[in-house]
């Protein structure tokens, strides 16, 4: 069964458009965690439009679940994971100007600067991910960084599952197969959501983890955070 680790950006996003502490981030993610959530992710971007650094200094401190903290690995990015250690990082290719993120990596022309970072990481006794499309080459290639696990972007699982929900799995099924053979861990993420979930979890084998955030929070503004988050875990059970 995969866990589910709660992306709490969008509770960020709302504390910070009044420049308060409402709601409070910290309080807010101890409560999805006490409600039944088995990790806390957070993506912090260049502008801190949402997670700031000090967040995840503060999560670190808090969390008792599992941390983990996606991003590109730019220079401020790489200092924030030495100084948290969180139990995870997941490399994220984004530009710095990304509204949401948009694409895994290309895992063969990055092969260097990927596996000096997993080497690094590592050696700090941090897993590591990379985000990756489900395209058996870069799943492949993220192997050959010595990555611990891949966390496969699904948006396009998202937008096609609404039409064809077998033509939409497809490609992620293969591509977990494959990582799978090369004993990488499986995570997922990205536009997943109570619709899609049940079908994505019950057809991926070998999955490890989902993040999710953007549909959870917004979900809950109808139907109750303490709800929501035990509705995606029966449907991931
Ligand atoms: C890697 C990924 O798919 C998520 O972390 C997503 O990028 C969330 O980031 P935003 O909340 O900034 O859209
Ligand atoms: N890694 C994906 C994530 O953390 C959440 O993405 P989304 O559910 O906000 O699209």
């Amino acid at each position: 069964m995969a866990i589910l680790s709660v992306n709490v950006n969008k509770i960020a996003t709302l504390r910070n458009a009044r420049g308060g502490n409402v709601p409070d981030l910290l309080k807010v993610s101890a409560d999805i965690e006490r409600f039944g959530a088995q990790g806390i992710t957070i993506h912090p971007r260049p502008d801190e439009r949402h997670i700031r650094y000090q967040d995840a200094r503060d999560l670190k401190r808090m969390v008792t679940t599992e941390l983990n903290i996606e991003g590109n690995p730019i220079e401020s990015f790489v200092k924030l994971v030495e100084e948290v250690r969180p139990h995870q990082v997941t490399l994220v290719p984004d530009a710095v100007d990304a509204i949401t993120s948009n694409a895994g990596w290309d895992t063969v022309k990055n092969k260097n600067f990927l596996k000096e970072m997993v080497d690094h990481f590592k050696s700090m006794g941090i897993r590591t991910s990379i985000f990756v499309d489900p395209v058996l080459e870069m799943v492949e290639g993220a192997a050959k960084t010595g990555v611990d696990r891949i966390e496969l972007y699904t948006e396009d699982y998202a937008i096609g599952y609404v039409k064809d929900p077998e033509a939409a799995i497809k490609p992620y099924v293969e591509a977990a197969e494959a990582a799978h053979d090369l004993s990488l861990g499986i995570n997922a993420g990205h536009d997943l959501s109570l619709d899609n979930i049940e079908y994505f979890s019950k057809h991926i084998p070998n999955l490890k983890e989902v993040s999710i955030g953007h549909a959870l929070i917004s979900e809950s503004l109808y139907l109750g955070l303490e709800n929501v988050v035990n509705m995606y875990k029966k449907k991931l059970s």
